[in-house]
């Protein structure tokens, strides 16, 4: 386990303890500290195209897409005609987290998802596992007989990403692929609403399996939205299911919207924080909002400029570290906002990804508290039951760091961790 950014010596235990076994690639729940992601598997194909192109296949931008296996081979053969697929990449907004997450923490991840039984040189299958970091666990994986969804990620010259989905086979995983004994030894689960845009498909099924093991073993479940339609039309389900399994809900401001009908994205996330945890709100230019609860007692004041907007100097609790509203007897909502790192990137080519680049982030950094309470758990660090090890001001900042980097990359998953003298962990950056 790599700790989320330098720390102070106080901060600082014994990580590289020999250990009596040998390491496996297969997470052994007993002893591994790792993270479980549920996913529709998808190979993402990158075109540059025109406004136009998406027009004429009537697809919505900025959106995720979803297409018939007609239409999908259409697009393709337009694309390829016109020589405008720049690359396979792995993709899937949960595969992206997970991935990311293991590079962060160069530690394991469980991803439940499906797999072509039988992968040929070039098929999505295998551009999938060649851009899947090893320490992705794929023991759990469900075989299926035909292909991976494939997803055309059509860039557009804003830099904006529109997917057109075509499914294959990723909506096959059914719940005997679901092991609850990996659930049960999770740091956290992970998973998308995108399972309820395909009603009659087993993954709706799997995907509540995975919430209910969860909640039995007490598992930390964070949900990202996905795409604004989607919200829009799975809304009032949508909202039984955050309030019944979700711990962690991430979004960007137009999924926030589509779920409260607020636009104002810290009276949105405010809202939604009557029915979970914690809130990740990515705001594209704008930056992005953690917010969740902390226990009355335990709030602590930031010493960075207050901010106000929809509500009054909002940033005020930031320090504290957040906790489960349940867990706290005087609960208290705390909101931290940041703008994006140096500004973002000086030229954005594409920003697929980059939301998914800020959950790996704050999965590193609940998944970093759990292991330090096995550890130290007499550690001051765990007088209270908090959800993450870092403060909300702190996570902000990795996860906003995190987003700069897919960003720079220029690709929906990190290729390499963030460089080991990070200065944006410290004042030193930050007072530039
Ligand atoms: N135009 C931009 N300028 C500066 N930073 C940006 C820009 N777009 C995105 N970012 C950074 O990336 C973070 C996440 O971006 P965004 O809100 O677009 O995510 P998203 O829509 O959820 O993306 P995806 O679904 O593709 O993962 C932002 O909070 C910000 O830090
Ligand atoms: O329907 C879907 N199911 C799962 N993942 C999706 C879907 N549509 C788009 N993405 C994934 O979202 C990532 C960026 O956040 C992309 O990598 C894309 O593969």
């Amino acid at each position: 386990m790599k700790f989320p950014g330098r720390r102070k010596l106080k901060h600082y235990f014994p990580v590289s303890q020999p250990k009596p076994i040998l390491p496996t690639s297969e997470v052994q729940p007993d002893k591994d500290t790792y993270i479980v992601g549920l996913d529709e598997t998808i190979v993402d194909v990158v075109a540059n195209v025109s406004d136009a192109f998406l027009d004429k296949f009537s697809i919505k931008k900025g959106l995720s897409n979803l297409v018939d296996a007609d239409t999908a081979v259409e697009i393709f053969a337009e694309l390829t005609a016109e020589q405008c697929i720049s690359d396979h990449f792995a993709g899937g907004t949960i595969g992206n987290t997970i991935h990311n997450y293991s590079v962060l923490a160069d530690d394991k991840s469980v991803l439940f998802g499906v797999m072509s039984a039988n992968i040929g040189l070039g098929s999505p299958a295998y551009h999938y596992i060649c851009h899947t970091s090893s320490k992705v666990d794929m023991n759990h994986l469900q075989g299926v007989t035909g292909d991976i969804g494939r997803g055309i990620t059509l860039i557009t010259p804003d830099g904006e990403r529109t997917f057109a989905i075509a499914p294959g086979d990723m909506d096959e995983l059914n719940t005997d692929h679901i092991p609850e004994s990996i659930v049960a030894g999770a740091a956290a689960l992970v998973t998308c609403a995108y399972p309820l845009r395909h009603q009659a498909k087993p993954i709706k099924q799997a995907m509540i399996m995975a919430l209910k093991h969860s909640r039995q073993h007490n598992v930390p479940v964070a949900l990202t939205l996905g795409t604004t339609h989607l919200v829009e039309e799975h809304r009032d389900e949508l909202l039984e299911l955050i309030k019944e399994y979700v711990t962690v809900l991430a979004m960007n401001e137009s999924e926030a919207e589509a779920l409260t009908g607020l636009s104002d994205p810290l009276a949105a996330a405010n809202r939604i924080l009557d029915h979970v945890d914690l809130v990740l709100l990515t705001a594209g230019a704008e930056g992005m909002y953690l917010c969740g609860h902390t226990e009355e007692a335990l709030k602590r004041e930031t010493t960075n400029p207050i901010k106000s907007g929809h509500l009054a100097d909002f940033n005020r609790w930031e320090f504290s570290r957040p906790m489960a509203k349940s867990a706290c007897q005087h609960p208290i909502k705390v909101f931290s906002h940041i703008d994006p790192y140096l500004g973002g990137p000086e030229k954005i080519r594409n920003t697929n990804g980059a939301g998914d680049g800020a959950l790996s982030a704050l999965l590193h950094d609940i998944s970093a508290n759990h292991f330090h309470k096995e550890a130290q758990p007499n550690s001051t660090k765990h007088l209270a039951p908090f959800l993450a090890y870092s403060s909300f001001a702190q996570i902000c900042k990795y996860a906003n760091r995190v987003s700069y980097e897919i960003l720079v990359q220029n690709a929906s998953r990190l290729s390499r961790g963030l460089p080991e003298r990070e200065d944006s962990l410290e004042e030193a950056y930050w007072e530039q």
